[in-house]
């Protein structure tokens, strides 16, 4: 698919620029074709008036019979001619594989609504194409806006699907070309009434009746309407709420919740690290940001260079496919992962001094690391709330002791890493990595160490991730009993 990864979605520009310069030499040679066919058939069919005019007197000549014979030869022969030079579009048919497809927008009409309830956007700026002040080449018509709506009304998000369908009600009628009056008012009744307004589902189903008098389905709601309304029944209503955690993960990815008590902030401190002088660590200490104290959340500034940043995107480029959920690698296509991603192989020079930076700042044995993921998120892509590390081992899965979770791009809209127990949000720091352990001292998962990956709304991000295993660290971090114990890098 093409909506999961922004950057994959250059190949589908590149792709567009190839197809009008073939639609364009198409357009010449046919109208180079049919100048030359006007000239023919208007002097053919002069030629077939003077005939009709004396049919007999016509036929009688053998000049005449030959020259008919000859015309239908070459009118067959032109006809055949006009089926031909369809070869350009034979560049463009015979590449399926290079289009997108009717899931890809049905996962760019999700994207889209994702993005309007976690960011509370304003729909009709949306459709308008703005976006937090960024504008867009282009606007959303009618047509868009019910097929959006249509998309919610399936998924059964009625709030989302009044939203749209209210947005195409608003447009001009005369640019309804995909769907009809009747269409729209038939989803908005329906979704109205999901939400509980009867009231408003009885007026617009009284139109719907009106258009197709003899329609047995709405003459049946109708009377149902009705009835609600004399009895004062119980709303039908069943919008689904939001659970307090997906309602927190919006909030936080809004950083509505940005405003860190002052008694935990005097506790963040920035400060530059060596690792008691380690040779390395004294040239170029690493510059630590404490982001969040319990569980301890440590921001490392310029973790890796612009030159590494562009070899691993590389890398990801070439190999990137569409994530899956959970941890086992023939886990689901989900949205709640709407990212394509890739493993750098350990022989990388790159991934190797990343391996070897992590090492140095931390003294975390990278013995039984696993390889250095890179990502990209798509359109509206996201990561929803998950921990990364399980306690018990499930080859080739293994609990991961801490995660590395460094940030290849900025992002200029959306695209935090929101800490849903802890109740902060890491920005995408170009060239930063954000550091946590995932397990407590006794080896226990760290369930305050929850984590998402909010919807990106502009731009593009790119991360990777480094997790670091549980085995070959009894040395450096020898398990405690208590799950309590204090579980800080330094
Ligand atoms: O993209 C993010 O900010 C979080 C990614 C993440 O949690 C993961 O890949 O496990
Ligand atoms: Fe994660």
């Amino acid at each position: 698919d093409w909506y999961s990864s922004v950057d994959a979605m250059e190949e589908l520009i590149k792709h567009e620029n190839e197809i009008i310069s073939i639609f364009h030499k198409y357009i010449d040679f046919q109208e180079t074709k049919l100048q030359k066919l006007k000239e023919f058939v208007r002097s053919n069919e002069e030629v077939l008036l003077k005939a009709k005019q004396n049919m007999s007197q016509y036929l009688g000549h053998p000049i005449n019979q030959f020259k008919l014979i000859q015309r239908l030869i070459f009118e067959q022969q032109e006809a055949q001619l006009i089926n031909e030079g369809h070869e350009f579009l034979d560049k463009i048919l015979f590449k399926p594989e290079q289009f997108p497809m009717f899931a890809d927008l049905e996962g760019a009409s999700k994207a889209l609504i994702r993005l309007l309830d976690t960011y509370q956007l304003d729909i009709n700026e949306l459709t308008q194409g703005i976006i937090k002040g960024f504008i867009a080449t282009q606007h959303l018509n009618a047509n868009d806006c019910f097929y959006i709506g249509r998309v919610a009304y399936l998924g059964k998000n009625y709030n989302i699907c009044v939203l749209w369908m209210t947005e195409a009600q608003n447009m001009d009628k005369n640019s309804y070309s995909t769907f009809t009056v009747f269409d729209l008012l038939d989803h908005l009744a329906f979704c109205l009434m999901k939400q509980g307004n009867v009231q408003e589902a009885h007026e617009l189903t009284k139109q719907l009746l009106q258009l197709d008098q003899s329609n047995q389905r709405i003459a049946k709601n109708l009377q149902y309407y009705k009835d609600a309304l004399n009895h004062n029944n119980e709303t039908v209503s069943n919008i689904q709420l939001l659970s307090e955690d997906q309602t927190r993960y919006m909030e936080i990815c809004r950083h509505t919740r940005k405003n860190i008590p002052p008694s935990v902030l005097k506790r963040l401190k920035c400060y530059l690290w060596t690792n008691g002088n380690h040779p390395r660590l004294l040239l170029k200490p690493a510059k630590v940001e404490e982001l969040w104290h319990e569980p301890q959340l440590l921001r490392f500034h310029h973790f890796v260079s612009n030159s590494e940043m562009d070899a691993i995107k590389a890398f990801g480029l070439s190999k990137l496919e569409r994530s899956r959920v959970s941890h086992t690698r023939n886990g689901a296509y989900s949205d709640q992962r709407i990212s394509k991603n890739a493993w750098l192989p350990d022989s990388d020079s790159v991934a190797t001094r990343i391996s070897q930076r992590i090492s140095d700042v931390s003294e975390l044995s990278m013995e039984t690391a696993e390889l250095l993921q890179v990502a990209n998120y798509g359109m509206g892509g996201q990561y929803e709330p998950h921990l990364d590390s399980t306690e018990k081992e499930n080859p080739p899965f293994f609990p991961r002791i801490a995660t590395v979770l460094i940030y290849l791009s900025d992002v200029a809209y959306g695209g935090s890493t929101a800490f849903t127990k802890a109740g902060v949000a890491a920005e995408p720091i170009k060239g930063s990595a954000v550091f946590w352990f995932n397990l407590n001292r006794a080896g226990k998962v760290d369930e305050t160490t929850m984590h998402a990956g909010c919807p990106v709304a502009i731009g593009t991000k790119w991360i990777a991730n480094k997790w670091l295993g549980l085995k070959g660290q009894e040395l450096v971090r020898p398990c405690l009993l208590s799950p309590h114990a204090k579980n800080r890098l330094f």
